[in-house]
């Protein structure tokens, strides 16, 4: 069997039973099947009323299309009677339809298609013009399967398999599924991660596309970046760009919002075809982003622009970076001297989450010549009390996306080089990990295994114990450790030192910084002689920065050496592996 215009046949394909497969080259985007169904029935009605009027509908059928029902599997067993036969292959088959997705009908060519994890087209219900599409989400080559993806949810391939198992009784055996295993596990953190961001952009509802759109927005762009890595169109892209378009409108930037509004537009109707439900809201925004249907636009105008805010002669990338509000992209090389740019400890290229810490599996890629070299640092806070004896110093640590996960010390003196107190009485104190690696623990969730006593710092908690006890720290901190584990601050407060650095203490265009104490940009500044770090213009503006603007308490925690060490270091640059105590470029 083919249909009319010839773009699949129904056939045989191993393993699976019958399914369809592309007769000739099938280009992206093609709307491959529109089709009614031949059975309806209502979710709402009783099991006993389905049945009976699915036994109505399949005997009414011609007698080629009850036979090509009939041939269909059922993984629900027999039965006895006729309706369990029948609604066997419905449960089996049938997908989901209706004006309100309270009905599941029997599509002959739709329900054919067979699962693949990395499909290559999507399916959806029509609601305009009530048929069940099917779109062609990469081109498709002759003989190769038509292949949908079963599941609701992205998932790794463990939660995949089983959901296959337990839902439809198969084991898939999609080019995924079979990647070899360090690329499946790498694929995998991907898809975790993007399921974790799904939580983040998700946490805080409409409050926080206001209280923290800058972080939305780049948990968004993180995931963009993270779907466009699997290669494929994913369904999920029109959501996430509606998603950074909602960011944009709730804080009154419409030049961003009618892109990202385009973008979303674009994929949905990729994948369900330019007349697809969400397809017609999304071209309406584009035009007039803060018409939302949730009355959010406008909240705040912190980004205010109008829609025709858009910067011209930029390259593609330079754009990327514009609509995304990225901060200045780590490539740019760095500049010399006191206009040289710090890092920006909220870069999570080089500052990662634990999610999206390098696996201790395949950490060495990161190191590998020409691969991705460069150095990153975890940044994180403590929570929780250390189990100090009788094995290690463990803590319960956070993540800059408040992830909560256990930080287990492998050095050669189990914790002790570090502080055996340190969960106990540094609870809110930040920590940083150079090179921390994901670690996946026989008998706990995932943590950093933590090996390499200079590679660690920690807030220097204050001495609780008996005077012996403290001399005895003391003098062993002092001799394994000349480097002071000092981060006396939360995570929240050294990532807003980060920013302070990032607007008061370069020249961004390599002549004029910006007074810390009026705002004003100016050539002839003069630094703060004790941190170094912000610049005045006058004695003044000093006073005014120390006492007004929290110059008097940030100056104390930026004269850290470790901390001017992690924002002077070319973090894009691996040479060799750098410890604590950083040295203090200037
Ligand atoms: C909607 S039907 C697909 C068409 C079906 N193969 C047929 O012969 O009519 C779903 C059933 O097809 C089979 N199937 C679909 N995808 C499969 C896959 N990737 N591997 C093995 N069996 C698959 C399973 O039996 C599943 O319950």
């Amino acid at each position: 069997m083919s249909n009319l215009d010839e773009m699949f046949a129904f056939q045989d394909v191993p393993g699976k039973g019958k399914g369809l497969v592309a007769i000739r080259k099938i280009p992206k985007g093609t709307r491959i099947l529109s089709e009614k169904p031949l059975i309806a029935l209502c979710k709402l009605q009783s099991v006993a009323t389905q049945k009976t009027s699915l036994i109505k509908q399949v005997e009414a059928l011609p007698p080629s299309a009850r036979q090509g029902f009939l041939s269909r599997p059922n993984i629900y067993g027999a039965g006895q009677e006729l309706a369990d036969k029948y609604f066997g292959i419905f449960r089996t088959i049938g997908l989901p339809c209706g004006d309100d997705d309270d009905e599941v009908g029997y599509f002959p060519h739709a329900c054919s298609i067979n699962h693949a994890c990395d499909n290559n087209v999507q399916k959806s219900w029509n609601k305009k013009i009530k048929r069940h599409t099917v779109h062609a989400l990469r081109e498709i080559k002759a003989g190769e399967e038509i292949t949908v993806y079963y599941l609701a949810i992205h998932n790794n391939r463990r939660a995949r398999q089983e959901a296959l198992q337990r839902k439809f009784g198969f084991t898939c055996a999609c080019r995924l599924c079979m990647l070899p295993a360090e690329e499946s596990r790498r694929n995998d953190t991907r898809l975790d991660r993007i399921l974790e961001l799904d939580d983040l952009i998700g946490r805080g509802g409409t409050q926080a596309l206001v209280s923290r759109p800058q972080q939305v927005l780049s948990y968004v762009d993180e995931q963009v970046r993270l779907y466009n890595e699997g290669g494929a169109n994913d369904s999920g892209l029109a959501r996430a760009n509606f998603d950074a378009a909602q960011v944009c409108v709730a804080n009154g930037d419409l030049a961003r919002a009618r892109f990202f509004c385009q973008r979303a537009a674009d994929e949905a109707a990729l994948c369900s075809g330019g007349d697809g439900t969400m397809v017609e809201l999304y071209r309406r925004m584009a035009i007039d982003p803060s018409k939302h249907p949730q009355g959010i636009a406008n909240m705040t105008r912190a980004w205010k622009t109008a829609i025709a805010d858009v910067p011209q002669g930029l390259s593609d990338q330079e754009f990327d970076n514009w609509l995304w509000r990225r901060p200045q992209p780590s490539s740019q090389p760095l500049k010399t001297g006191s206009s040289r740019q710090p890092a920006d400890l909220r870069n999570r290229t080089f500052f990662p989450s634990f999610a999206s810490l390098p696996r201790d599996w395949d950490v060495n890629d990161l190191l590998e010549p020409g691969v991705r070299q460069r150095h990153w640092c975890f940044l994180g806070e403590i929570v929780g009390d250390a189990s100090v004896l009788p094995i290690r110093l463990t803590v319960l640590a956070k993540d800059v996306d408040g992830h909560e996960f256990e930080l287990a010390f492998y050095t050669d003196e189990r914790g002790a080089e570090v502080d055996p107190a340190l969960g106990s009485t540094a609870v809110g104190s930040a920590v940083a990990i150079l090179y921390a690696e994901y670690h996946r623990f026989a008998f706990s969730p995932p943590g950093i295994r933590h090996e390499y006593p200079s590679r660690f710092k920690a807030s220097h908690p204050p001495f609780s114990r008996s005077f012996s006890f403290q001399f005895f720290w003391f003098c062993f901190r002092f001799i394994l450790l000349a480097s002071s584990l000092v981060f006396p601050m939360s995570l929240e407060k050294l990532l807003s030192l980060s920013d302070l650095v990032q607007q008061f203490s370069w020249a961004k265009d390599g002549h004029s910084k910006t007074c810390h104490g009026c705002g004003q940009l100016g050539q002839s500044l003069k630094k703060c002689s004790k941190c170094g770090l912000m610049w005045y213009c006058n004695s003044k503006c000093q006073k005014h920065g120390w006492h007004k603007m929290g110059h008097k308490e940030d100056c104390k925690l930026l004269r850290d050496s470790d901390l001017k060490g992690m924002f002077n270091l070319r973090w894009d640059e691996f040479d060799k592996f750098v410890e604590f105590p950083l040295a203090e470029v200037s």
